[in-house]
């Protein structure tokens, strides 16, 4: 029989904790989550699942856990249900059996995306902001698009990607997005564990609004509200034009984004973002003095964890086991 895991104290688990100062209160929750980790692998669809953001879930022992690292992924989703045990163990549960199914690591560094996609985001890493947690943004340009043709050609179902994974290509390509970006978030860090996150939105018309588009939006939000918690610091809306602030509205009563997410939001009818980057990481469009342009910007390469390669490469093979499966 094997040996039982041996469970963490308090002190431990908080000694890890670099991210905030955590009450004991608080302490003991994050303990009893830690050394519930064994009982929720063994809830999952697919026990081996143990991958969040690219990062291990799993017990102090095995290969590639980085224990601070780890307890502070748990941390932000005992956080984001108010330090509930039981809804927090649900809601990794849940992530996890997403995971499993959904693949966001493939999406972010296996799936290649048609150029209309690529160029709706980008991602950058600011250095010496004033505000914390700023650092690593996420940018869409959603106003460039036209959302009618967008969503027909890779919204719903139509273009799913070729090895059936789950979603369109919008959603893989929306949360590959997301994925890279956490890439360069180091959760340990008080000043960069999280990510901003910026709609552009000039040139948006009322007439672009579409049914596709809202559908996908709705699961999008969905997704992140569930899988990917305490995460945002700040989203902003830029130029969204006054006659279409009922869009903000609409989103706020429909009651799929949490009152803790709304306070996060930050609407503004013009592009101005030097408040919060600074003239000198801005381009002219968004009010700074930059030469670069965002494409240049843009963070190009970004590497992927060691846990998350692995998990990559295991995929892989058992992508192709199920292929020759199929043959024989
Ligand atoms: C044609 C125009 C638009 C397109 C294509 C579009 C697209 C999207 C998409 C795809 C999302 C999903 C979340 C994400 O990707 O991060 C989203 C979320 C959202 N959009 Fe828009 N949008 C449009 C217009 C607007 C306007 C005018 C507003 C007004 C401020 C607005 C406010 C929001 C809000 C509040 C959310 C929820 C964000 C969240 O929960 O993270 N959108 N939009």
């Amino acid at each position: 029989m094997s040996e039982p895991e041996k469970t963490d104290s308090v002190e431990t688990v908080k000694n890890t904790i670099k991210s905030t100062q955590l009450t004991t209160e608080h302490a003991k929750k994050l303990t009893q989550v830690v050394n519930s980790i064994p009982t929720i692998l063994s809830k999952l669809d697919n026990s081996e699942y143990d991958e969040i953001f690219g990062h291990r879930i799993n017990v102090d022992s095995k290969k590639f856990v980085d224990v601070a690292v780890r307890n502070e992924i748990l941390l932000k989703f005992l956080a984001a249900d108010e330090y509930d045990v039981e809804l927090a163990t649900k809601r990794l549960i849940d992530t996890l059996n997403w995971r499993n199914k959904f693949h966001p690591l493939s999406a972010a560094f296996d799936e290649n995306f048609n150029k209309a996609l690529n160029d709706l985001g980008a991602i950058t890493n600011f250095v010496g902001l004033k505000s914390d947690n700023l650092n690593v943004v996420t940018w869409n340009f959603y106003g460039a698009t036209t959302p009618k043709k967008l969503f027909e050609e890779y919204g719903d179902n139509a273009g799913t990607t070729t090895n059936q994974r789950p979603g369109s290509q919008f959603l893989r390509w929306r949360i590959g997005l997301m994925e890279k970006s956490l890439q360069l978030v180091d959760f340990t860090d008080p000043k960069n564990n999280k990510i901003a996150q910026v709609h552009d939105y000039n040139n948006v018309s009322m007439f672009k609004v579409d049914k596709g588009m809202r559908a996908a939006t709705k699961e999008i939000i969905k997704i992140f509200g569930d899988n990917y918690p305490e995460l945002l610091s700040t989203k902003f809306f830029i130029n969204v034009p006054s006659l279409m602030s009922w869009v903000f509205t609409f989103f706020k009563t429909i009651g799929v984004i949490s009152e803790a997410t709304l306070k996060k939001f930050q609407v503004l009818n013009s592009g101005n973002l030097t408040e919060w980057f600074g003239k000198s990481n801005l381009p002219p469009t968004y009010g700074g003095d930059s030469k670069s342009s965002m494409k240049e910007l843009n963070v190009a390469s970004i590497k992927l964890s060691p846990y998350g390669e692995y998990i990559l490469e295991e995929l892989g093979k058992k992508e192709i086991e199920d292929v020759i499966d199929e043959v024989e």
